[in-house]
């Protein structure tokens, strides 16, 4: 019979202050392409996020992954490090890249990637507003 893998999620959130810019282009290059997003005295999100891991279930605990565990990588490894901070300014994963909400995604799939055991699957959902939001990765 075919193991069953089960999907268990945990929402998060942080509030984070960002300004996309790319460095290679005009003033004026930046603000066509980015519009608002590109205000120099920045602006802030409410970023919503939600952590899917899926595998097969512990026969011993019943558990794909203890949540709480779950919840303890997410605050150490993501919302303590982003939470309430300038992503351009007060860190080092966006000092060099455009803080969408892409890049934000795949830098907090990587981190999240990296403390989970092999055989579990991770994707992110990130909403950087109530009506924009991304997922990585994407299967197929
Ligand atoms: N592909 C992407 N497009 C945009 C991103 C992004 O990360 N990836 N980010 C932005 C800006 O950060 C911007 O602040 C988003 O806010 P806004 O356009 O105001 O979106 P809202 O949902 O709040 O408002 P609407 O009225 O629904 O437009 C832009 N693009
Ligand atoms: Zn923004």
């Amino acid at each position: 019979m075919q193991e069953k893998r089960v999907a268990v999620f945990r929402k998060e959130h942080f509030n984070a202050a960002h300004r996309l810019h790319n460095p290679n282009w005009s003033d004026e290059q930046n603000k066509a392409v980015f519009g608002l997003c590109n205000n120099p005295n920045y602006h802030g999100h409410n970023y919503e996020l939600i952590v899917q891991v899926t595998g097969p279930i512990d026969p011993e605990t019943g558990y794909v992954v203890d949540l709480k565990y779950l919840s303890d990588l997410i605050k150490t490894h993501v919302t303590d490090r982003f939470d309430h901070k300038n992503l351009n300014l007060d860190t080092e994963e966006f000092a060099q890249l455009n803080p969408t909400a892409e890049h934000i995604a795949i830098v907090i799939y990587e981190k999240l990637k990296a403390k989970l055991a092999p055989q579990l699957d991770l994707k992110i959902r990130l909403y950087e507003t109530e009506r924009n939001f991304v997922e990585y990765p994407v299967v197929g």
